[in-house]
Order: structure tokens, then sequence, then C-alpha cells
């Protein structure tokens, strides 16, 4: 029996995903039991402090995890409207061909640092030309054609002229437009993001974000974003999904998360912002403490040391399940637990 996907179904549908590294000094279980969906035509952000496991995430959706690191467990369903089944990413090959015609294929990433992601080798033409010719039967003269017009869609101007240009002869917000342009080439379903703006100047960051915006609306593809940034959350995030040391803590609408934060650590990353309208007297607070490394946790709700709700006796002994406590929400605190002996009321 064929499945094919309706607007519904998960575009991509990760559960309980664990991706350990094996090292001489232990196990670092940089994503531990993550579970969350991208639907169809959204922006969703992952958000956390650094060593969350927020780039850990993103990069076991494509394989790309480095030695000693490797999924562990768990199922990254993948159901682009291109296939009648779901394949699950998970499963694959990591070095395999299936993966490989997935990556860059359906699923495109652009990372935090265009300079170092293109090649001061080749112009920015020809590394375009050859992802769309990697991946679509296309001959020299019709990808030159798609090449330019993908310049000009991303904001490009000149982009007969700049074809020919190398990394180095751009700038940062150019050469990361060029990298969206070598993502876009296959027309992906899903573009994944990691921090693409944090290697910007914030004038640069914003037109970015407003691109991203600009091509998710215009193609109607999912977009991954990755992100510690809460403001750039607000501005281009539909749903939202909070990581802490390898688990998610909190996930939901956009607005909900702002306006209701039920988790104390979504809390306390808000109230490190400043927030608009709330003018200049408004007092920002920051978390106290770091974030443990992911081989140092901390027994129970792994955040309860930095925690100023915590519950001794509760939080430092049992980490509580993830539970929705609205249909599009779900969160992992105890103040939001089911009822147990012990709990708080
Ligand atoms: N090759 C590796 N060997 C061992 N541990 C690793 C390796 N790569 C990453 N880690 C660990 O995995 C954890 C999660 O890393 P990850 O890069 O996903 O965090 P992040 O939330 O994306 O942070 P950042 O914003 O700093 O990139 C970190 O504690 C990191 O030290």
């Amino acid at each position: 029996m064929t499945t094919p996907p309706t607007q519904q179904t998960p575009l991509l549908d990760i559960a309980g995903l664990k991706t350990h590294f094996h090292t001489r000094e232990g196990t670092v279980r940089a994503v531990d039991g993550v579970s969350f969906t991208v639907p169809r035509g959204k922006i969703v952000c992952v958000v956390g402090e650094s060593g969350c496991g927020k780039s850990m995430t993103a990069r076991s959706v494509l394989g790309l995890v480095d030695e000693p690191g490797r999924i562990e467990a768990g199922t990254i369903h993948w159901h682009p409207s291109s296939r009648e089944h779901p394949v699950d990413l998970a499963a694959l090959d990591p070095t395999g061909p299936e993966l490989r015609a997935v990556r860059g294929g359906e699923i495109a990433m652009v990372f935090q640092e265009p300079m170092a992601a293109l090649s001061p080798m080749y112009s920015i033409g020809d590394q375009l030309t050859e992802a769309i010719r990697l991946h679509l039967p296309l001959g020299r003269a019709a990808a030159r054609e798609r090449a330019v017009h993908l310049l000009r869609k991303v904001g490009i101007p000149r982009p007969e002229e700049r074809m020919d240009a190398y990394s180095f002869q751009l700038s940062g917000g150019m050469c990361q437009r060029a990298m969206i342009a070598i993502a876009l080439a296959c027309d992906p379903a899903l573009l994944i993001a990691d921090e693409p703006t944090t290697a910007l100047d914030v004038t640069t960051q914003a037109r970015i974000i407003d691109l991203l915006r600009e091509l998710q609306a215009d193609t109607g593809m999912s977009v991954l974003f990755i992100t510690h940034d809460l403001g750039v959350v607000a501005e281009i995030a539909d749903e939202v999904v909070v990581m802490y040391l390898g688990r998610v803590a909190e996930q939901g609408p956009v607005d909900a998360i702002f306006h209701d934060p039920q988790h104390p650590y979504t809390r306390a990353l808000l109230g490190s912002v400043p927030r608009m309208g709330a003018g200049t007297g408004q007092r920002l607070t920051t978390i106290p403490g770091n974030v443990p490394h992911p081989s140092e946790r901390p027994a129970g709700c792994p955040f309860h040391p930095r925690c100023d709700r915590a519950r001794p006796g509760l939080c430092d002994t049992a980490e509580p399940p993830e539970v929705p406590t609205a249909p599009d929400r779900r969160v992992r605190c105890v103040l939001h637990a089911p009822r147990t002996e012990g709990a708080p009321a």
C-alpha cells in the first residue's frame, strides 16, 4: 500500500534521536533523545546556548557527523512530496549513494562561515554550475543560465559579472548569498541553515534573514534554522525548538514560546535579550553558570543547577518526561509534568 504525504504529514520527523561521540575520555552524548518535526512550508528554529547539540542534530539529518560520532538510536523520517514512502535517514549509510542523493538534492545546507565553505580556487559561477549539474540533467549552457537566475534570485547585483568572481573578491554577505544560491540549485524541499548569519554584521544579518524568509515564501520549501540568537528566532521562526544539553526543553509555535514560555530555561533565555517596545529601563538577566559538558550531565533535570525554580529532592533526582501542554506544545519540566507523588502542586 502506498502512503503519499498529505500537507499534514511532517516533511521531517525526528524521533528519539541519539548521536554520541565515543572518545577516549568517555561517551559524549551530544544529542540524547531529541524528537521534533518540521512541517511542510514552515521555518523551524532550533535555539539554545553553545554546546546544546543544535548543530549535531542538524548534521545527523544529513549523515554529516564526524568520527568518532555516530547515530546510536532514533529515526529521522524524511517524506518529501517527490517520494511515495518516507525514508529513515538515520538508517542509511552516511557515505552511501542514497544519502548522497538526498544531500544537496532534496535537502541543502548552509553553514556559518560562507568564506570557508566556498572554494577560493574556483569562481562562484563554476561552483554554482557544478552544484546544479551534479543533481540536474542540464547541459553547460542551461546550467549557466540557471546559475545566473539563482544569483539574481538571492539578490546579487549584476549576476552575469559575478559568475566570474572568486569568494575573496566578495563581501561576507555576498558570499552567504552565493552559498544560498548553491543550496537552492536543486530546489530542495528542506534548507538547513546552521547559524548562517552569525559571522555577519547586524545589517547584513537582517538582509540575509529577510532573503531567507522571502525565498521560503516564494518556493514553499521548509527551513530548519539553527541559531543561539533569540532576536533572529523572533524574526524568522514559525516554530521553535529550545534545546538544552542534548535534549529538547520546550517546543511550540513562536508566539506561544515568546509570550508564554513554560520551561524555566526558555524564560531565562528570553530574560537575557532586550524586548522591542519594553522601553529603555528594562532589566536584563544572565543565566548563572555555563552549560555543562555533555559528559558531565547533572543528575535529574540537566538544567536544575542553573534553574531559579529547581526543587531540591525532585529536580535533581529524576528527569521529567516531555509532555504536551497544548496540542502544538511540549515541555520537559517538573512544573508541567503529570502529578506524581511528591511533585509540587
Ligand atoms: N568531534 C567531537 N568529539 C567529541 N565531542 C564533540 C565533537 N563534536 C561535537 N562534540 C560535542 O557535542 C556537543 C554538541 O555540539 P554542537 O556543535 O551540536 O553544539 P551547538 O549547540 O551547535 O553549539 P554551537 O552553537 O557552539 O555550535 C558539544 O558538547 C561538543 O563538545
